[in-house]
Formats: structure tokens, sequence, C-alpha cells
């Protein structure tokens, strides 16, 4: 039942649910963008040689029934109008009936997904960048190996019998989770646009795939990779298929949204939010004043404008592949969290900071941050790493040098290795990261972006220390929203935008779901 524009059924939920690197959620939003319940499963990942990492698309697909089973219950289910799904830019891999198919050389077709962050691909990303195609200028003008043309590349190089002469259909993921809840096999403008090359004006470029030695995709009108292609929101044929629908624990037929990636759902999420009566900068500016700042694993800068905008090194310009009607430029760090929990756990004395940290029921992080105004003293805690500094492309760097090669520095190391080291190394490593922001943020600028104001959110955004170091380093004040799941709030207006209850999924002073106020979080440091 459809229930007009204005004149809402009171109670409506919609269900967002959002497959990040480490873990799937979901969320029960309401019409206000409240979340009203929240589930998370973590989800396996495999990386079975370096730079090889995988994941399951039939795992995930549980993971997603796990927790959208769980934020519903209790709740009155034909209170429940629209699904939507953001997850990772990763590349799913089924054959002509839609069975997984192995990516790997052990042909376990189980892992059937090449993850975003798998950096195989080298070679091939090589060759792609050599011929200088001109839909190489919408990508910052080089191609990442964290695309999905590379990949497929090396499919067809390396697994050609077992994998791509069998493969009867290439998904970006959040593509193939709106298939998986719908049959239909639409393609978001989102995932095709920022992964794909495909062109929001002119469609696909036959002869990108010609010169790459990809022609086979072009067959059938790009049936493998898409030619169906619709908004992000937009209503896929007839909502939930009753089997996906007995999967989730949703009623059948409720609309199902073209999906986004996570990162862009997170930027839907907080980019709008009503920031009145905190003396911000960006306060009565347009929106294309503010910087989203997606923090998971990976951290995604997200920049929009009313005009293309061309930044050597910086993904885009992408045409409406976030905000309706704006151009959106996606600076990013390929591992951030990442790189945190991998120079903290690699550390001597981790087992100890484990110890401390649960006898005092606090996570790591929370530790580590007071340990940190322990020893700083007087000093601005900054100061603590004046001797130690940390070069944070330890998987490539992504923006703005858009250099895969790049590789990870330590400076300043000491033969001490108690919990003082410890610390001051992760303060260095979240400088570091904070310091690249602003890189990107500078490229963005000197190309044409006026940036006065970042919009943080991600499972970062809940360290105040990588918050307050943003705002120290790139000298911006950062807003946090008073939802601090706000990917999944993005993810939940691709649902009421597709159950037809909101007209877009647009932002600004018109909004839809999802925008409550966004106390200010953090002012730079004087
Ligand atoms: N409360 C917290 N304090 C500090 N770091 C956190 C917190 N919560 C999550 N993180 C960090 O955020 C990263 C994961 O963020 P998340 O958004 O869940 O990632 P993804 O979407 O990639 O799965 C991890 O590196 C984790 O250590
Ligand atoms: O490339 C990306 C977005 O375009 C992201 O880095 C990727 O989707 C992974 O996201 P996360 O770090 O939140 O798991």
């Amino acid at each position: 039942m459809a229930v007009p524009r204005g004149d809402r059924e009171p109670g409506s939920y919609y269900v967002g649910v959002d497959v990040g690197t480490g873990s799937v959620r979901a969320a029960l939003v309401d019409q206000r963008g409240t979340l009203v319940a929240f589930a998370d499963q973590p989800v396996n990942q495999w990386e079975p040689q370096f730079n090889h990492h995988e994941q399951s698309s039939e795992d995930i697909w549980a993971a997603c029934c796990v927790v959208t089973k769980k934020v519903v219950q209790g709740i009155n289910l034909n209170r429940i109008r629209g699904l939507g799904f953001d997850a990772t830019c990763s590349l799913v891999v089924l054959d002509k009936e839609f069975r997984p198919l192995p990516v790997n050389h052990e042909g376990d077709p189980h892992r059937n997904i090449i993850m975003w962050l798998d950096h195989r691909a080298i070679s091939q990303v090589h060759r792609i960048n050599e011929t200088k195609h001109s839909v190489l200028q919408y990508v910052g003008g080089v191609m990442s190996v964290e695309m999905q043309a590379p990949k497929l590349l090396w499919l067809k190089e390396n697994l050609r019998e077992t994998c791509w002469d069998k493969a009867g259909h290439f998904f970006d993921l959040p593509d193939f989770l709106s298939w998986k809840a719908t049959g239909v096999p639409a393609r978001s403008l989102c995932s095709l646009v920022c992964k794909w090359t495909y062109s929001a004006e002119k469609g696909w470029d036959d002869s990108f795939w010609k010169v790459i030695g990809l022609e086979d995709l072009i067959a059938n009108n790009y049936n493998k990779i898409g030619n169906k292609v619709l908004p992000p929101g937009a209503s896929l044929g007839s909502g939930l298929t009753p089997e996906a629908a007995k999967d989730l624990g949703l009623p059948a037929g409720i609309a199902v949204a073209a999906s986004l990636i996570d990162a862009h759902a997170g930027g839907l999420g907080v980019i709008g939010a009503d920031v009145r009566g905190h003396g911000l900068a960006c306060e009565g500016q347009p929106v294309t004043s503010r910087l989203a700042v997606i923090c998971g694993t990976s951290s995604c800068h997200m920049g929009i404008s009313k005009n293309p905008i061309f930044v050597p090194g910086v993904w885009g310009p992408y045409f409406s592949a976030m905000v309706p009607g704006f151009w959106l430029n996606e600076g990013g760090q390929s591992v951030t969290g990442k790189l945190i929990d991998h120079m903290v756990q690699g550390h001597a004395v981790f087992p100890e900071l484990q110890a401390k940290a649960t006898a005092r029921c606090q996570s790591v992080y929370a530790y580590l941050n007071s340990h940190l105004d322990l020893i700083k003293k007087t000093q601005p805690v900054g100061f603590l790493t004046v001797d130690l500094h940390v070069w944070p492309d330890f998987h490539g760097n992504r923006s703005p040098l858009a250099d895969l090669t790049l590789k990870g520095m330590v400076t300043g190391l000491k033969l001490s290795q108690d919990l003082d080291d410890l610390a001051i190394l992760y303060l260095a490593t979240v400088q570091a990261i904070a310091f690249g922001t602003r890189l990107i943020i500078e490229a963005m600028e000197t190309a044409g972006h006026s940036i006065s104001t970042l919009f943080l959110c991600g499972g970062l955004s809940k360290n105040p220390l990588f918050v307050q170091m943003h705002a120290d380093i790139t000298g911006m004040p950062v807003v946090l929203s008073q939802e601090v799941e706000s990917v999944l709030v993005g993810a939940a207006i691709l649902g009421a935008c597709a159950s037809g209850d909101f007209a877009s999924v647009q932002v600004g002073e018109d909004r839809g779901v999802g925008h409550g106020p966004s106390p200010v979080w953090g002012y730079p440091s004087s």
C-alpha cells in the first residue's frame, strides 16, 4: 500500500543495512531519522596470500539476515515501509545461474568476492593507466587498483577457466544485495559511476573496455556488468521477494531501494546536517562548503560541487553519485582504522594494554587516550610526538598522490617498548592520518573546492582523539551527528525514498529523514 507523500502514516519505519569491511550492521529508523534499534555481526575475511582479500556473498547475506531479524524483533512489521542497503565496493562474482564462483587459485566458490582493498591487480591497473583513456579523467586521472576494471582483467588473465568463462554476473556488493532482496539485477548509478567507469551522462564507453582487453563485457549490452542503471533510492521491481522476506524476517513486497556504496551512504547521512546556532563558518553557506569524512577501515573524503571539479589524485568528479544533481569528488586513505589497529595490535606491549583496558572495562583506545592525557603533563597532547613520525601509506596512497606502490614508515624509534611508547606511536599514527586528510583537502581546494567544515562519521569518529587531531591538523571545526550510526541512517534514507514516503534522498534545508541536529564536537585547539 503506498502512502501518499505529505500524508504519512504516523509510526512508519525503514530498515537500513550497512555492510562494512569488518561487520554487517542493521538499524530500524523512524521517519525523523532516529535509530530505534541496532544490531551488528562480524563477517569473515580471507587473505590467502599477501594483497589478496576475499569474502563470501553467502556469508554476507546470512549476516544481513541475522542483523535485520534482530532489529525488527517485537515491531509491528506492517509499519516497515522500506529497506535500503549500502556496502563496501567489493566485486561479487556469480555464474549464469547466479551461483558463487571462486575468485581464488584454490577454486573455493564460497570465496566469491574480491574485496575493495585487494591489491592483486597491480600489473593490470598499470596497463590500464598506460592507455591514458579519457574515462580516467573521471577517477582523478589515475585508476585505482581498488576499482573493478583491473580486478576483472585479473580474473580474465588468471582464472579463465574456473571463473571468467563461467561468469554470468559481476556485481558491486551494494548491487548484489539489492538483487538478492528483489531479484532485480539493476545497478546503482553510485557504484557504476564510482567504480566501473560508467558515465551518468554518456553511459558505458565501448572504447575503454576494448582498449583494456575486456571487449567481451560489451556483449549483450553489458549484461554481465549492468545495463539497467537506477539512481540511489529508486524503488526496485516489486520490492522484497517472498524468499528474501523470509530470510530477512520482513514483509514481502516492501520497497527496496537501489543502493549506495558505504562511504556514500555515510556522506548522505551527515552532509546535510542542521548546524544552525553553533556559529560555524558553513552556517548559511551552500552544502558545498562541507566535507563528509567517513572513517572506518578506510577513510573517504566526500566533497560535492555544482559544477565538475577535476582534482588530480582525487576520485571523480562523479555526477549524482551521492547527492542528486551534484558532482562528487572522493578523496580517500585506503587504511586508517585498519592501520591504527595494525600499529597498536602489533606492538610488543599490546597484551599488557589489553589486560589493563579490560581491567578498567574500557576499549584499548579509551585506555590509550587516557594514558596520553596522563603522560602529556601540562603540554598539549600533540607535542608528545615531536621526535616520532609515521608515514601512513602502509597500503599505498589513494589520494592525493594516487600511488599504490608507496609504503609506510616510522621514524624516531627507540629501544624501549613500554606502554608510553605504544601510546605515542598510536598518537603519531592518528596524527599522520589527519595530515593525510589535510593533504587531500589542500588538493581539493587548489582545484576549486572551498571547504570550511568537516562532518565525520564511521567507527573512528567514536574516538575523541581521532576527531580532535582532525580539527587541530586541518584547522577546521569537526561536526559529529547526534546519531552516531550515520552510515545506517544513510541506508535507511534510501529505503524511505524507495517507499515513496519521501520525495528524494535530498539534503539541506528541505530534508528527508535522517538529519537530526548535530552538535559541534571539536574545534581546533588554539
Ligand atoms: N569506540 C571506538 N573507539 C576507537 N576506535 C573505534 C571505536 N569504534 C570503532 N573504532 C575503530 O573503527 C574502525 C572500524 O570502523 P567501522 O566503521 O566499523 O569499519 P567498517 O565500516 O570498515 O567495518 C576500527 O579500526 C575500529 O578500531
Ligand atoms: O572505496 C571505498 C568507498 O568508495 C571504501 O573505502 C570502501 O567501500 C570501504 O569502506 P570501509 O572502510 O567503511 O569499510
